[in-house]
């Protein structure tokens, strides 16, 4: 594949990523959401790529002792010589950063965004409609060790991604919206346990510090999402 883009990552001109939200989530725990890494069009060229040339596949997994068909497709990509993921009993197959070289492209995108970071592998999700989800989870495999930083860029349909803090282990403050009685739960826009990105097309969203010990994520079924989504998850293996 000779095609190359050129990944502006910053499309304004400006010299920062404009609307840039920092959130702090407590304890260590912080999220950076960036509407515009990338521009539409540079996005939907990326989007085009991805959807027909990386081979997707949609592995049976195991959760919670059951094995089911994962409801959405994935590919793994990892620099070489890194230990291999082993994710809900499934092993992806680690395929080479030449064999898809917009990636490179959307990974110095990332990088000019986030200094310092120095992202080694990455995780494709591709969802083909509103049933296709992943369930709430952490990131935590010890792979990553204990502070990872994720850089997650959204192509295509707009989806929900959802965080709820882990319940606590501590029994004075086990309360989670769990168990909790409707009645008494908080509306969830003012919740500070939960919290809740619309992550735009062309879009990044960073999660650091504690946040894979401490909260959960997830991509809810959307009845009315009809458009594929691509995700693209960046992550360092020390
Ligand atoms: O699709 C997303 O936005 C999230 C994907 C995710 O959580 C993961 O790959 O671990
Ligand atoms: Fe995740």
């Amino acid at each position: 594949m000779s095609l190359r883009f050129k990944a502006i990552s910053d499309p304004d001109g400006s010299g920062s990523n404009s609307k840039e939200q920092k959130m702090d989530l407590g304890n260590g725990s912080e999220v950076v959401y960036v509407p515009r890494l990338l521009t539409s069009d540079e996005s939907w060229k990326f989007f085009d790529y991805l959807n027909k040339e990386i081979p997707w596949i949609r592995p049976t997994i195991r959760v919670f002792g059951r094995s089911h068909v994962q409801p959405r497709d994935t590919c793994y990509v990892a620099s070489k010589g890194l230990p291999e993921l082993i994710y809900s009993g499934y092993q992806p197959h680690a395929y080479s950063w030449d064999d898809f070289p917009p990636l490179k492209d959307i990974l110095e995108a990332v990088h000019k965004a986030l200094p310092g970071s120095t992202f080694n592998s990455l995780l494709l999700n591709r969802y083909k409609g509103g049933n296709d989800n992943v369930g709430w989870h952490a990131d935590d495999e010890k792979l990553y060790g204990s502070t990872p930083e994720i850089a997650s860029v959204s192509f295509g349909c707009e989806r929900e991604f959802l965080m709820k803090k882990k319940p606590s282990k501590s029994s004075q403050e086990r309360r989670s919206d769990d168990d909790e009685p409707v009645s008494k739960r908080l509306k969830k826009s003012s919740n500070p346990d939960h919290h809740s990105f619309t992550l735009k097309h062309g879009s990044l969203l960073v999660m650091r510090g504690y946040t894979q010990r401490d909260w959960l994520h997830s991509v809810p079924k959307r009845a009315k999402a009809e458009a594929t989504r691509i995700n693209l998850t960046f992550r360092y293996v020390p």
